[in-house]
């Protein structure tokens, strides 16, 4: 799996497994293993989509190294204050059974969030965490943000997909140094990208699925990437896309298509 490199030289595997609505720790066990057979070692959870513990499991049980591994969790916005976001990290450790974390990020730019950003600045001060960020902020939030911040955030993760591309906060974060993290990047598979005539097209050229090359074109953009599946047989699908490029006039095709439509 290609890694990309954060602002603070960390590295990040450049696709992970999103783990949002799998709540069965059943399902979800089966689903972090096959990521892991597959090459998967980057993880995206939050404390709102309550798997943090059974997530920590699956990796204790597949055996690979923790410094191997790369996993992201994220602060829920009922969490306001500086200490309920030290106590909410210590929360998620705990709950994941590690000693720091990949990424921790600031799940929404709501109320608080300028204390819970020195919390996770001083989680990270503490070698508790390898890098910090930010998840919908916009650049108003940014903007706010970067005018307190001791530490730069190393992401922002923020909905993008094909029919919702966000030029604009692209080049924002590229000036700012802070790396595209894409959240939903298949549009949740109800918003019609998958069926998309284009991209069947694009796809049938290279001989791979739509959600392949929805996820090459992300990769492409140079933003990290989170598909989420339960499915062994997708996630594996969705991994296998670093043995083909789409070219300069398909992403420029692919650019065409954005209604600028967010499904939140
Ligand atoms: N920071 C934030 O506020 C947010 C972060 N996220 C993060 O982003 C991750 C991904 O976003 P998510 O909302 O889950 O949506 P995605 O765009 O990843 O879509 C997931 C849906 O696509 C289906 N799917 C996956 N792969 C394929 C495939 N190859 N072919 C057909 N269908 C497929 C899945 O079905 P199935 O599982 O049945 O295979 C599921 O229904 C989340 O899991 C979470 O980690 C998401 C939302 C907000
Ligand atoms: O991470 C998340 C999962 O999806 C939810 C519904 O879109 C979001 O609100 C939340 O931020």
């Amino acid at each position: 799996m290609e890694n990309i490199k954060l602002n603070n030289g960390v590295k990040i595997p450049q696709l992970g497994l999103g783990v949002f609505q799998i709540e069965d720790d059943k399902v979800l066990k089966q689903a972090v293993l096959a990521a892991i057979k597959a090459g998967y070692r980057h993880f995206d959870t939050a404390t709102l989509y309550r798997n943090e513990q059974a997530l920590g499991e699956a990796l204790a049980e597949s055996g690979i190294a923790r410094d191997d591994l790369f996993v992201t969790s994220k602060v829920w916005n009922t969490v306001t204050t500086y200490d309920g976001t030290k106590q909410a990290f210590a929360d998620s450790l705990k709950k994941l059974n590690m000693d720091h974390l990949g990424l921790y990020l600031i799940h929404w730019p709501k109320e608080g969030y300028l204390e819970k950003w020195r919390a996770l600045e001083d989680l990270y001060s503490q070698g508790l965490v390898r890098a910090i960020g930010v998840s919908n902020f916009e650049k108003k939030d940014l903007d706010t943000l970067l005018a307190h911040a001791r530490v730069k955030p190393a992401v922002d993760q923020v909905e993008t997909h094909p029919y919702y591309q966000r030029p604009e906060l692209h080049a924002l974060l590229k000036d700012l140094g802070i790396a595209y993290e894409s959240w939903s990047p298949l549009g949740r598979a109800k918003n019609g990208a998958l069926q998309d005539p284009l991209l069947q097209k694009i796809g049938q050229k290279h001989n791979k699925t739509v959600a392949q090359v929805i996820i090459r074109w992300h990769l492409q953009k140079g933003e990290i990437v989170i598909p989420k599946s339960t499915h062994e047989q997708r996630i594996f699908e969705n991994s296998n896309v670093f043995d083909f490029a789409l070219s300069a006039d398909e992403m420029k095709q692919i650019e065409i298509l954005d209604k600028n439509e967010s499904m939140n």
